[in-house]
């Protein structure tokens, strides 16, 4: 069994990194820890697990966490890299926050001063579907951020044939903003509503860039959305393609790439957010506007799961040489 521990387990992405853990056969929920409601059962703060988990939330304390074979860190980003400059190397990280999934240049542009620069090189972007070699070996995973994770899944299938220029248009549900308090993420703000923000300045934009730069050179702009529901995520991107391809040739390159990924799901009919919340799964297809030649992808993902904490387990399960699905066949919640 696998001894593992959860910082920040009062947050959205702890609570959905416990319900996954609590099921997953070869895993022993150790360690439970946050910053406030210390000596509290998890059950006082999420009333949905009475029963089901009403252990111990613990101060956060490294000695603890260091006799551990794997530490999610569900902490924002600045808060974690505090925990891993001391921890990295007495037990496998994975660290949901931005804080290791930029080089320092240009985490300290759209974040702050870094704290340990010199362990961003130790760091796997935890993207299974690229890095699944690297992930084997790491010993500090950077989950990527949510809207990340559905554009770069959508393009990358399909770079060495589209222009350098590619437009991401995205939408979140609130969710993804986390549990602090915030007036613009009132319900009587978001219901009925529908808006762009942080617009050609938004962190998963370098994010983005960076990481399918290092595949193909490209120049991304990303424009992010706030749907009034809970969760998902829905990217539409826009790419002009270099020559002229047909939409059976592009269907047969997108399911080519993804033959063997069972969390990404290939359909000709346009994904939709209610089939995928509450899984792993990521939902992609495309449509071709043949006047203009541009390549019109649309990808969806559950922003707390593919787009945070079952990313992060499916992460684990390959850094320890488990079955990639262990844990991970959930069911949707909608019909
Ligand atoms: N929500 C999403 O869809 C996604 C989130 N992420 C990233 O995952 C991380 C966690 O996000 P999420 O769960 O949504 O965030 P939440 O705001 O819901 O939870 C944050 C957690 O961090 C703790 N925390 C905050 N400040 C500190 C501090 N100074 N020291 C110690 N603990 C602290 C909070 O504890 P307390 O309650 O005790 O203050 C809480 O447990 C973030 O980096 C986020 O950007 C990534 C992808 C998607
Ligand atoms: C709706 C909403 O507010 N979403 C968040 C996405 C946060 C996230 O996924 O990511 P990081 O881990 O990169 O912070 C935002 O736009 O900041």
């Amino acid at each position: 069994m696998l001894r593992v521990g959860i910082v920040g387990v009062s947050g959205f992405t702890g609570l959905e990194l416990v319900k996954l853990l609590l099921h997953h056969p070869l895993v022993e929920i150790d360690y439970l820890s946050a910053r406030s409601h210390v000596g509290q059962p998890l059950s006082d703060i999420f009333p949905s697990l009475k029963n089901i988990c009403d252990k111990i939330i613990e101060p956060i304390d490294e000695n603890r966490l260091s006799k551990l074979d794997v530490v999610f860190l569900a902490l924002p980003h600045g808060i974690s890299m505090e925990f891993v400059c001391k921890l990295f190397g007495k037990v496998r990280i994975i660290d949901l926050s931005a804080d290791f999934r930029l080089p320092k240049d240009l985490y300290e542009k759209w974040y702050k001063p870094h704290l340990c620069p010199n362990l961003i090189k130790e760091a796997v972007y935890g993207l299974p579907e690229l890095n699944r070699e690297k992930i084997k070996k790491a010993k500090l995973i950077a989950n990527p951020g949510c809207y990340a994770t559905a554009s770069i899944l959508a393009i990358l299938p399909f770079l060495d044939i589209v222009e350098s220029d590619v437009i991401i248009d995205a939408k979140s549900g609130v969710s993804g903003a986390g549990k602090s308090l915030r007036e613009d993420l009132l319900f009587s703000e978001v219901e009925s509503s529908f808006k762009a923000y942080s617009v050609a300045k938004h962190r998963h934009q370098p994010e983005i860039e960076y990481t399918l730069s290092l595949v193909e050179p490209v120049k991304v702009t990303f424009v992010p959305h706030l749907l009034p529901i809970n969760r998902g995520i829905l990217a539409t991107v826009y790419a002009k393609l270099k020559g002229f391809f047909d939409e059976s040739y592009l269907f047969e390159k997108l399911e080519k790439f993804y033959r063997n990924e069972f969390f990404i799901r290939v359909s000709k009919s346009l994904p939709q957010i209610n089939n995928i919340s509450g899984t792993n799964f990521c939902d992609i297809s495309f449509a071709l506007d043949k006047d203009n030649n541009r390549l019109i992808i649309v990808s969806v993902i559950d922003n707390l799961l593919k787009g945070a904490s079952s990313q992060a387990l499916q992460n684990m399960n390959i850094m320890f040489g488990l079955k990639e699905e262990e844990g991970l066949k959930l069911k949707p919640y909608y019909p």
